[in-house]
């Protein structure tokens, strides 16, 4: 609790710019204090944010272990201008499909688990510039219409800790080499897939015919040739998700230890760059 205050009260000057920027309705002041923010505040005192990638299989359990660390981190009842950590999905970097791509969507017969489906540049850049400290725009995902909502547009503010994840967010060198820390959710191929029919239906405006078909053709073989064999890039691998409260906890530790103490200075300083992190 008193780490979290003194977190808090540490960050209280960043907090004040944000807010200034949030209140003033003039453009010219607005740029004023992005340009503040971008230039000056990353992350804890002037530092690169910390970026922890977290990746799994389909309904593994990422959003919900990146809820928790955000839970256990406080951040939760913040606004999320405010926040001093910020979890982003890799699905807002689906790349934008062709009018023939869609119709195959539609019908369940889009590979949405292939790297092909995903703009990797713009990934790469959007954490490069996160990195830097630089407020940046990220598209929402609509499941239903199998596109990105250019209308509602999440602004990410500087933050100490940014979580990214997605069933890829290993697969591509140059954005696996960006990450301090990487957590792979680790969860039995049944139970994932037990969940993601009932989300798929219920969320994602799917029939069980098409969730099932979506799955054996596409999900199953991609996640076997494509995100699996990236659970051996990862430094943590928590069995069970969110059910392991305690890898969960052991990991808030850690983050909380490179934020605040020796750590940070010995190990953490700009673009990750030990063995390790290939
Ligand atoms: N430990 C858990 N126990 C029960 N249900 C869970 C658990 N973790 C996640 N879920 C549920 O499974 C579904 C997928 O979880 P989610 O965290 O969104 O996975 P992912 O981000 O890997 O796709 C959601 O409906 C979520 O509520
Ligand atoms: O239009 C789309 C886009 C993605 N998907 C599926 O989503 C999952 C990735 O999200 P998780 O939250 O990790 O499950 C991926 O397996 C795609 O198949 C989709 O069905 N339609």
């Amino acid at each position: 609790m008193l780490k979290i205050s003194a977190f808090c009260f540490a960050k209280s000057r960043l907090n004040v710019l944000k807010e200034m920027r949030n209140i003033c309705h003039r453009k010219i002041f607005t740029k004023m204090c992005d340009a503040k923010l971008n230039g000056k505040v990353n992350g804890l005192d002037g530092k690169t944010p910390f970026l922890i990638g977290v990746s799994g299989g389909t309904a593994s359990g990422k959003s919900t272990v990146c809820k928790r660390i955000m839970e256990k981190l406080g951040q939760v009842d913040v606004d999320h201008t405010q926040r001093q950590v910020v979890c982003i999905s890799q699905d807002s970097f689906y790349r934008d499909l062709t009018p023939s791509e869609i119709q195959k969507a539609e019908k369940g017969l889009f590979n949405f688990d292939h790297p092909d489906a995903f703009n990797e540049s713009l990934m790469k850049e959007t954490l490069m510039d996160i990195l830097a400290g630089k407020i940046v725009q990220i598209p929402t995902y609509d499941y239903k219409n199998h596109s990105l909502r250019k209308d509602e547009i999440i602004t990410i503010y500087p933050a100490d800790v940014v979580l990214f994840e997605g069933i890829l967010v290993f697969y591509f060198p140059e954005v696996r080499k960006l990450f301090h820390m990487k957590l792979f959710v680790d969860t039995d191929s049944d139970t994932r897939l037990a969940r993601r029919v009932p989300r798929d239906i219920n969320e994602r405006g799917r029939d069980l015919e098409q969730v099932l078909c979506q799955y054996m053709n596409f999900v199953k073989p991609a996640f076997e040739e494509f995100c699996s064999p990236t659970k051996k890039f990862a430094d943590v691998i928590i069995p069970r998700g969110a059910d392991n409260t305690v890898a969960i906890d052991l990991i808030v530790h850690h983050i909380w230890d490179i934020l605040h103490g020796t750590e940070r200075e010995n190990n953490y300083k700009s673009i990750p760059s030990t063995q390790s992190r290939t």
